[in-house]
């Protein structure tokens, strides 16, 4: 059996991953080793079957390149911080396995492959034949973004798209999203005295509110300035180029996704932090390459893959279904609000939503493995 080392486990990341793994049976068809980077001899978690037997071996150093080097496989949720610290040490030693990471560090690098298999399977499974080692998780917008319009793509119907985000809170981590549920809760609390009171004015709870989201009480620690009551659009650090890095990257990843970086689809907007606690949502404005039927689009995005879901440009069908609160703790990536915009019939508008821990980072992952075991 495959060994495989897993890092970064125990994490938000981690134990998405985790879950998918036990629901998919993926544990039955690996020998696995658990890593810490925190609890070196601890108790591994449970991953619903025994291993030879027994109890699982406790937990290894993640930071022992001897331990590393014994595994076929490598996959981490652990951070750029750690990629950048043990990958080159651990090729450098002369391991050749596989590197299976979500983080970002390595994958503009030449060796390395974004995966996301519904999307790039042919990508990938070149990359295995040609003996590509290393394989990276794209962001989580691009993803998601690839998931839901891969069928445009494939076409060749994309001449540029404009991808404006409204991203959730747990693509800053876990204290972001526990900080974002404490803010929603203290700008309830400030006037909780008022709400209860019908004869009150909306417009004395709302300078209440106002001040208090602008004032030193509000609860801002892992967030720099307010999110609940508020938005921030400006995610990840600036560029020369004014772009932050999270809008660079949507057309720097989606093109090496595709395998396309020699000619480039131009894919850039504004990416912005709203108050949802796991899903990503992109308001996609695209420019075809030529006029085709709203019908016809509707299929080719439906036909692209098995967890894209087009909704009909309904009021209720999209309320209902095209919204942070549907989506999370799934897989299905839905699109809709699609309609020719008035600038002309080349131009589309789109809506879509996806779990950003889900295909925006744990499953593809997973996914990888399961390629590789059965390459
Ligand atoms: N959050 C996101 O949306 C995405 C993140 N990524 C990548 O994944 C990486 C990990 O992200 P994320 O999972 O959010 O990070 P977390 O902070 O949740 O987990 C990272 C590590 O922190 C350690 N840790 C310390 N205290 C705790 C605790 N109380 N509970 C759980 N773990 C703890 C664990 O290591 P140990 O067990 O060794 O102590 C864990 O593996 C990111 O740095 C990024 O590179 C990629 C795509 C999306
Ligand atoms: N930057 C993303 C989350 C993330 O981890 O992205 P990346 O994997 O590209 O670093 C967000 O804040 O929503």
């Amino acid at each position: 059996m495959m060994k495989v080392g897993l890092i970064g486990w125990r994490g938000m990341v981690g134990s998405v991953l985790m879950g998918r793994m036990k629901e998919e049976r993926d544990f039955d068809h690996i020998d696995p080793v658990f890593f810490t980077t925190s609890n070196v001899g601890g108790t591994g978690p449970d991953i619903g079957r025994t291993i030879d037997g027994g109890q699982l071996p406790p937990l290894k150093d993640a930071a022992s390149i001897d331990e590393l080097k014994l595994c076929d496989t490598i996959i981490t949720c652990q951070g750029g911080d750690y990629t950048k610290e043990i990958y080159p040490k651990l090729r450098a030693a002369g391991w050749n396995g596989n590197w299976i990471d979500a983080a970002s560090t390595l994958r503009m690098k030449d060796e390395a492959i974004i995966i996301l298999d519904p999307v790039n399977g042919n990508v990938i499974r070149d990359g295995i034949a040609n003996g590509v080692k290393t394989y990276v998780g794209g962001n989580c917008t691009v993803s998601l973004m690839l998931m839901a319009m891969g069928g445009l793509f494939d076409a060749g119907l994309v001449e540029w798209v404009s991808p404006m985000t409204y991203q959730a809170a747990s693509g800053a981590g876990a204290r972001n999203m526990r900080e974002l549920i404490a803010q929603m809760g203290a700008v309830h609390a400030e006037v909780a005295d008022l709400l209860d009171d019908p004869a009150s004015a909306i417009l004395e709870i709302d300078r209440k509110v106002a001040d208090f989201i602008r004032s030193d009480r509000y609860p801002v620690d892992a967030w720099p300035v307010p999110l609940a009551g508020n938005l921030i659009p400006w995610i990840d650090v600036a560029l020369e180029s004014g772009q932050s890095k999270e809008e660079w990257k949507a057309q720097a990843e989606a093109n090496k996704i595709m395998r396309r970086s020699d000619k480039p689809i131009p894919i850039d907007g504004l990416c912005v932090r709203v108050g949802a606690m796991r899903c990503h949502s992109q308001a996609l404005t695209i420019k075809l390459t030529r006029d085709v039927p709203l019908a016809d689009i509707h299929s080719l995005i439906a036909a692209h893959n098995q967890w894209v879901k087009v909704v009909p440009n309904d009021r209720d069908i999209t309320m209902g279904e095209l919204t942070p609160a549907a989506v999370t703790g799934t897989l299905t990536v839905p699109i809709g609000r699609m309609r020719k915009l008035t600038m002309g019939p080349e131009y589309l508008t789109a809506f879509t939503v996806g779990d950003q821990l889900l295909w925006g980072a744990a499953e593809p992952l997973r996914r990888m493995l399961r390629i590789l075991l059965e390459a």
